[in-house]
């Protein structure tokens, strides 16, 4: 197991770009974190700085023991950092998970018996003697990870494990993602999608153009994220979040339009009201349960779903997203409303973004 530790790491790449600033975290070790944010958050670079593959232009990187003071330092023992575009395509897939470990102090012959039965557990025997430039993407993902299991590290890195794979073999890459954790290792995973994110990930990291916007256990971030700019970040789609004014008949939009939600207390008179998309249901339908705020959506899109659908439209001026159970329409008048049960309701600081 290894814990990973970073100290004020702040990474600038040649040309000026900042890709980090003043990033600190503390990972858990035996468990897995997703590392979320839009593109060119910083994901990549934060990967490649734990796996020593570059250095910070400032801070300190800790992994297990092996800390950064000189950075390369006994990094590539205890981390395997798992590129799909570093793969050699020339190589077969034997050479490519066998790469490395001899250098790591293994006999042939246990290196070979470490290869073959990573190999049995990514189902890849029948590929060993294949040029990895010939698998599909998926195969290389399992090329990839074979080649983790092989080397057996304390720490994992990968980087959008999930890219090009179908649904089945993203079900395997989770189950073989959590045996591995099972087996004790600590595995930090780059990703642009929630639904694996949220359905592996025992913490959550959140970046934003080079900077951690959060970072926690995932249900609870999931659930109560700790700012406005967070709930906005996480989760697809993400928290609805409303400029609102309270009064004694509860919370409004600046427009006037009107939400109920008068068992939300707030001191303040200015607050964000937070609200997330599977939260809400269609008022109108006499099976809801009681709604402690409803949203008036003014309906532009319904995709529709096997079980959910995703109404997209505008609460106000503001870009609204509902997704919602069953059956719905819009109806003639186009505003369709949406209801939340009180703890469905976040409400963030106006001024901070912190949750009240
Ligand atoms: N080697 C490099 N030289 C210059 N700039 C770089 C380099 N690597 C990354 N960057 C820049 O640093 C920022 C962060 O990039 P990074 O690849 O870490 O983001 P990311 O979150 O992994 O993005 P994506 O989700 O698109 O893969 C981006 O603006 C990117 O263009």
């Amino acid at each position: 197991m290894a814990k990973i530790v970073l100290n004020d790491v702040s990474k600038i790449h040649r040309g000026g770009v900042e890709a980090l600033r003043d990033v600190s975290l503390d990972l858990p070790d035996g468990a897995i974190t997703a590392v979320t944010g839009p593109a060119g958050a910083g994901k990549t670079t934060l990967l490649r700085l734990i796996a020593a593959q570059d250095a910070p232009t400032a801070g300190t990187v800790e992994v297990g023991d092996a800390v950064s003071q000189s950075w390369r330092l006994g990094r590539s023992k205890v981390v395997e950092f798992a590129e799909r575009g570093a793969l050699k395509g020339s190589r077969n897939v034997y050479d490519t998970m066998a790469a490395g470990l001899t250098e790591r102090g293994l006999k042939r012959s246990e290196a070979e018996a470490a290869v073959l039965k990573a190999a049995d557990a990514v189902e890849l025997g029948p590929f060993m003697a294949r040029r990895v430039s010939s698998l599909s993407d998926g195969e290389r993902t399992r090329v990839i990870l074979g080649r983790a299991f092989a080397h057996q590290p304390r720490a994992i890195l990968l980087d959008d494990p999930f890219a090009g794979l179908d649904a089945v073999r993203r079900m395997a890459l989770r189950r073989e993602l959590r045996a591995l954790k099972a087996a004790g290792a600590t595995i930090l995973l780059a990703t642009h999608d929630w639904t694996d994110a949220l359905a592996l990930a025992d913490h959550l990291v959140v970046l934003d153009r080079g900077h951690l916007v959060a970072s926690g256990p995932a249900r609870a971030l999931y659930d109560r994220p700790p700012t406005a700019e967070a709930a906005r970040l996480i989760g697809d789609p993400p928290m609805n979040v409303l400029p609102v004014r309270a009064n004694q008949t509860g919370l409004s939009l600046e427009d006037g339009t009107h939400f109920g939600a008068t068992s939300v207390m707030t001191t303040a008179t200015f607050a964000l009201l937070g609200v997330r998309p599977e939260a809400l249901f269609a008022v109108d339908d006499e099976r809801a349960p009681h709604a402690a705020a409803t949203f008036p959506v003014r309906v532009e899109e319904i995709e529709r779903g096997a079980n959910v659908n995703l109404v997209h439209g505008f609460v106000g001026s503001h870009a609204f997203v509902g997704r919602v159970a069953g059956h719905v329409e819009a109806p003639a008048s186009g505003l369709l409303k949406l209801g939340a049960a009180r703890e469905a309701l976040v409400l963030f600081d106006a001024e901070t973004g912190a949750a009240a």
